[in-house]
């Protein structure tokens, strides 16, 4: 399926957002999404850090203080297939400082939780690819206020509630969702806080045209189900292994 379409970068793009998004509905078979769920599930527990909102795990490991990443690999399950072949074929990460994601963080959503807005920040290459797996979630992309440049990188907690998107964007379960440049540094993003996504057309969602199941959406809503992603990213800092041992040493 993605062998063919990986030739075919612009077909998957995003019009309507700034640049550059790209959106496959299907990008993992329904195979490979029942077997990188049960991957998730069977990691040992303290993988989780449990937040209010979601639940998460960072691998291989989280960054140090300093946004550094102590180089170890990422597990097979999460480099094949995603990786290797897929987006390397898609040559999106051929520009990045390693050429290919190092980093990965797989969140998990329950019915009525989401992400606050937020922006991924300089310690990643300014490019995220993200699988979906389990269920459908709109993610909301918001244009930065002066409020938020000052407050660089963290989340805008006064506001979330009262703010508009100006974009959606419907990803699918088994999709593929790359956001990269302007709209990574120049925008915030969020998932909001709620048991359903409504007011689903091709008026109000980005990528309508791109989707693999319009149907499923022409009541214009859904109930949220849990919904995991995988967030593929090159972390810019990388130590090598020797200075691992100095990072874990002392501070
Ligand atoms: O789950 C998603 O699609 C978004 C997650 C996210 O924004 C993040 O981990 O920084
Ligand atoms: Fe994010």
């Amino acid at each position: 399926m993605i062998e063919e379409m990986a030739c075919d970068l612009e077909a998957a793009r995003i019009t309507s957002l700034p640049a550059d998004s790209f959106y496959i509905s299907d990008f993992v078979s329904e195979d490979e999404e029942a077997w990188l769920l049960q991957k998730v599930a069977s990691a040992p527990q303290p993988r989780w850090t449990k937040l209010s909102h979601r639940r998460l795990q960072t691998w291989p490991s989280p960054l140090t203080k300093s946004n550094t990443l102590l180089g170890s690999p990422l597990p097979t399950w999460l480099v094949s297939p995603v990786i290797e072949p897929r987006l390397r074929k898609l040559g999106i990460f051929n520009d990045a400082p390693h050429g290919a994601p190092n980093h990965v963080l797989v969140n998990e959503y329950h019915p009525g939780q989401g992400i606050m807005p937020h922006e991924d920040g300089a310690a990643y290459y300014p490019l995220v690819a993200t699988v979906s797996l389990g269920a459908p979630i709109v993610l909301d992309v918001y244009t930065k206020t002066s409020r938020d440049e000052r407050d660089d990188e963290k989340t805008s907690r006064d506001t979330d509630h009262t703010r508009k998107p100006q974009y959606r964007i419907l990803q699918e379960r088994r999709s593929l969702l790359i956001t990269r440049a302007d709209l990574y540094t120049d925008y915030l993003h969020g998932i909001a806080e709620t048991t359903r996504d409504d007011d689903l057309s091709a008026d109000t969602i980005c990528n309508w045209d791109l989707l693999r199941e319009k149907k499923l959406y022409h009541a214009g809503w859904y109930e949220r189900e849990t919904r995991t992603s995988l967030t593929y990213r090159d972390v810019l800092k990388v130590a090598k292994m020797g200075n691992s041992l100095k990072f874990l040493g002392g501070r």
